[in-house]
């Protein structure tokens, strides 16, 4: 499924109406009688008598929920609803809606006296659900003051709000919310769901998103153009092809990972495991020399080399730097970064050994670190390097601040792939996966008990793990689906008590989970 921006769903919508002479008027009819549904869904079946607010705003979003509470009406809920706005600046459609309700005896009160303010308190205290029709894909800007009013009392009540398209006060295209925004329960979106129910803080205020097409034309929400793209189940089952009879370790790949140092073992066995568990033949492990002996201890099926140190335990200098070139030949993928350090020295082996590398390879953590300053260097590398930085890392390559970086992160991370010619794993709620052509894939797998030290590292090894068993490019994507389906796992025993090493058990397990989704058999 693709993910919309503003400007994409008004052209789909102008389509619609131009090309397949559908109009404004369905299309909101079948939105409201959905958010109808939306909200017997949400009470239970038995509706009849129950109460419900319904919120209006002056744009199309507000002519959804007049529909919706003609049809809420019909199934018998005691309704009443609220205006907020301009009936002026009424569309056709919202306007002729906005008189049927009318007609039919359902009360509206304008909120423009401190008498229907106190009413709607009131009303509030003893409804059973609010929706929400304020405002959907038009807002923009600050909030003005009265609908700021509105929003903080409703959110103050603690009801369950059914939110039409989007929350209101949630820019649909980042995510951000400048002051408030509707907290809602349900989210119910049309045609295709939009960045800003991804991202937060608005994939906070989501709640639960359900999507439904109102009757547009597959081909319209299938348009090439749209360039964001929800990596859901369907599309992950696509991607790692199934692991033929007669493989041998050989042919499924022999990776390299280059990590650690005194103190951050952790990391290089992480990483290095993550690839064996993801299905690699091979995994050889170079580490500074100095720590090579504990490694081979802590580790069983990987190969541990020692590598030339520049200071005790991290690995640098012109001899480490001609180790690991040696190391890369016969290697069919590299990682290079976990654990590391920040010396310069290593900084500099790490930037020569990336530009000389002709072979799918994968930067993370103190590797990143090292290009910060050199990012022409990163553009310049003869094979296009995936980078997976979580985004304190993304903002310090790219020196910015984390905030600056979040405020517009799907615009912040296609620019940034664009400009280091780098596949971007940007590591967050919402993890993006950016290729410098433009498209950006969207996955909604993993949990925030993730957010703990070295399950970084299980990523950059899981993703380079894959990349000889699949098309190395597409690697990134099974990567992130399958450590956030194993985070999914593993949460489902630890919770917030997560650590990395529970993530690391659960990838064969999400392995298998993938396996059976794409060979139809039980999921278990
Ligand atoms: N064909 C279509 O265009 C369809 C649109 N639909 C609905 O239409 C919505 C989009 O409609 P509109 O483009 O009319 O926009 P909205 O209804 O989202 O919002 C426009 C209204 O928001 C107000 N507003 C904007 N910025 C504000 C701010 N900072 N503070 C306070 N108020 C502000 C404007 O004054 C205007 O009244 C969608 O979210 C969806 O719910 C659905 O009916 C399905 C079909
Ligand atoms: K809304």
């Amino acid at each position: 499924m693709r993910i919309s921006l503003v400007e994409e769903m008004r052209d789909i919508d102008k389509k619609a109406a131009e090309t397949y002479g559908l109009s404004t008027a369905v299309l909101m009819e079948n939105a409201g009688h959905r958010t109808a549904e939306a909200v017997v869904e949400l009470l239970g079946t038995t509706v009849a008598g129950k109460s419900v607010i319904v919120l209006a705003g002056s744009g199309n979003n507000g002519g959804d929920a007049f529909v919706a509470a003609r049809h809420l009406s019909n199934f018998g809920v005691r309704l009443k609803i609220f205006f907020i706005g301009d009936a002026t600046h009424f569309s056709p459609a919202t306007a002729a809606n906005c008189e049927t309700v009318k007609k039919m005896g359902v009360e509206i009160h304008e909120l423009s006296s401190d008498r229907t303010w106190d009413r709607l308190t009131v009303s509030l205290r003893l409804a059973d659900a609010v929706v929400d029709g304020v405002l959907g894909t038009g807002f923009s800007g600050e909030l003005r003051k009265p609908v700021l009013r509105l929003i903080e009392l409703v959110n103050g009540m603690g009801k369950s709000v059914v939110s039409i398209d989007i929350p209101s006060g949630v820019a649909a295209d980042t995510g951000a919310v400048s002051t408030v925004a509707m907290q809602a329960a349900v989210t119910l979106t049309f045609g295709l769901p939009k960045v800003g129910h991804f991202l937060c803080p608005g994939a906070a205020l989501t709640g639960k998103l359900l999507v439904d097409d109102i009757g547009l034309p597959l081909q319209l929400l299938e348009e090439k153009s749209i360039r964001q793209v929800l990596l859901d189940d369907a599309l992950a089952t696509t991607l790692l092809p199934l692991r033929p009879l007669d493989v041998h370790k050989g042919s499924c790949g022999h990776v390299l990972v280059v990590a650690g140092s005194r103190g951050m073992t952790g990391a290089a066995y992480l990483a290095s495991l993550a690839a064996l568990r993801i299905g690699a033949g091979m995994v050889t492990l170079a580490v500074p020399e100095s720590i090579a002996e504990l490694m081979e201890m802590k580790t069983t099926e990987v190969m541990t080399v020692p590598v030339p140190e520049c200071a005790p335990g991290v690995m640098g200098g012109d001899e480490a730097l001609a180790r690991l070139l040696e190391l890369s030949e016969g290697k069919d993928a590299v990682l290079i970064g976990p654990g590391l350090g920040r010396l310069e020295a290593t900084g500099e082996v790490v930037r020569k050994f990336a530009a000389y590398l002709e072979k799918p390879f994968v930067l993370d953590a103190d590797a990143l670190f090292a290009f910060h300053g050199h990012l022409k260097e990163l553009a310049r590398c003869k094979q296009m390097p995936v980078l997976t930085p979580h985004l304190g890392e993304l903002a310090g390559l790219l020196g910015e601040t984390v905030e600056a970086v979040r405020q517009d992160l799907l615009k912040c991370v296609r620019e940034a792939a664009a400009r280091l010619q780098s596949v971007i794993v940007a590591k967050s709620e919402c993890t993006l996966v950016a290729y410098p052509n433009g498209e950006v894939f969207f996955t909604t797998k993993g949990n925030p008990g993730m957010a703990t030290a070295g399950c970084g590292d299980v990523l950059a090894g899981t993703v380079v793990g894959l990349m000889q068993q699949m098309e190395s490019a597409l690697a990134p994507l099974a990567g992130v689906y399958l450590h956030g389906l194993a985070g999914d796992l593993a949460a489902s025993h630890s919770g917030d008590g997560l650590i990395a090493s529970d993530v690391l058990a659960q990838l064969p397990r999400a392995l298998v989970n993938l396996r059976r989704r794409q060979t139809g058999a039980d999921i278990k």
